[in-house]
């Protein structure tokens, strides 16, 4: 039976948020209904409510999320009613050249849910962000999407995973492989940035280094294991991070702003043959613009990560246990918990910079 709950839509092109009431199909083969316990306000979602990333209004926003699956289609075998689980943006299909080369965070044959999801009053079809929408009390998305883990974490800090945090901290163990003893410089120090800083302080890393231009990111960055910090606007960020690793640089940069600027800082503040790894999102109209000498001489590589290159049965059920044996401080990235009815503010505390992450419980 098609159940009818509360859902956070995106009416239209830079449109307040509102609740209105949705209606979540049964679930097809393959597919699941999965009852949302909390959600995070990502920066994405606010791109969606912009339409910075498509037209296609009415958005259901909301894709950080972990929850409880109450109900499977046929062929489920995976997930079953109870399970607690992180959602991920695409169910893999295993088939495709990304998957069977061992990348299938490219994969994009992806099996997601064909949602399905409409609004009550007008029947009108939703487009849920990332294939997810989960600011709503339910939610219909592929088996493949749900990634069973450890019930004991708190559903704030589980539903992290499913986005920003998965990104920064993959952006170094996956992409950046940094190693122990390295020295990471992260430049962008919001959720993103500071995730990558946790990530190289788990992967064994000798001195991390963190650039903001906020001084408050600078203070968070350094409860997540920064150990040394940079303000831009008072110093020249790639002179200082050279200055901290005896003149060299650092062996993996790692951008997570988005802009020519630091794309270009990020280049020049690695070490002869070390690794930048660009996570921050570019606008289509921004270039890069480098001297052929320098690309070629400093060798090394430029890699782009995308959703932390991971794999989420493989890494979200290691990353809750490394949470819960108290090696990585999950929590340290959730400022708020808020009801669904406070998203639209959370978009403005976030726009100003005031939180790491806003999550909605239910
Ligand atoms: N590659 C992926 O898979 C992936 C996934 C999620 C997010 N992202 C992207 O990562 C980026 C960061 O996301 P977020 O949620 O952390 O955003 P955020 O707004 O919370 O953080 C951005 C940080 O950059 C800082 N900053 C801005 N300009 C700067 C400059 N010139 N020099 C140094 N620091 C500067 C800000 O003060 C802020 O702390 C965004 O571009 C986002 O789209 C990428
Ligand atoms: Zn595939
Ligand atoms: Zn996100």
């Amino acid at each position: 039976m098609a159940q009818e709950v509360r859902g956070v839509i995106a009416p239209g092109k830079d449109e307040p948020v509102r609740i209105e009431t949705i209606v979540v199909p049964d679930p097809g083969p393959g597919e699941a209904v999965v009852s949302i316990r909390a959600c995070g306000v990502c920066h994405t979602d606010l791109h969606y409510k912009q339409g910075g990333i498509s037209e296609d209004f009415p958005f259901l926003l909301g894709h950080e999320a972990s929850g409880i699956v109450e109900s499977v289609g046929e062929g489920v075998t995976d997930v079953a009613p109870g399970d607690f689980v992180i959602l991920n943006w695409r169910a893999v299909c295993g088939q495709c050249r990304a998957c069977l080369r061992g990348r299938p965070w490219y994969c994009f044959d992806t099996h997601n849910a064909k949602q399905r999801m409409t609004l009550a009053s007008t029947g009108q079809e939703l487009s849920p962000a990332l294939g997810i929408g989960a600011f709503a009390d339910k939610t219909l998305v592929a088996a493949g999407q749900c990634t069973k883990v450890d019930p004991a974490v708190a559903p704030e800090v589980a539903g992290l995973l499913g986005c920003g945090v998965m990104a920064g901290i993959g952006a170094a163990i996956n992409t950046g492989n940094v190693g122990r003893g390295d020295t990471v410089a992260v430049i962008g120090c919001g959720g993103v940035g500071d995730a990558a800083i946790a990530g190289a302080r788990l992967a064994g890393a000798a001195k991390i280094i963190a650039v903001d231009i906020d001084p408050r990111k600078l203070e968070t960055a350094k409860k997540l294991g920064a150990t040394h910090l940079v303000n831009s606007r008072e110093s020249d960020p790639v002179e200082a991070v050279r200055e901290m690793t005896g003149g060299f640089g650092a062996d993996v940069v790692i951008e997570a702003v988005g802009r020519p600027e630091t794309y270009t800082q990020a280049f020049y503040a690695r070490d002869l043959a070390g690794t930048v790894v660009l996570v921050g999102v570019p606008t289509p109209e921004m270039k890069l613009e480098l001297p052929l000498l320098d690309v070629f001489g400093r060798g090394g590589a430029l890699k782009s990560s995308w959703y932390g290159d991971c794999l989420p049965s493989r890494d979200f059920p290691m990353l809750i246990d490394l949470h819960l044996q108290g090696r990585l401080d999950l929590g340290a990235f959730v400022t708020e918990t808020i009801a669904l009815d406070g998203v639209e503010e959370a978009f403005e505390r976030m726009h100003h910079g005031d939180v790491l992450r806003s999550v909605v419980t239910f």
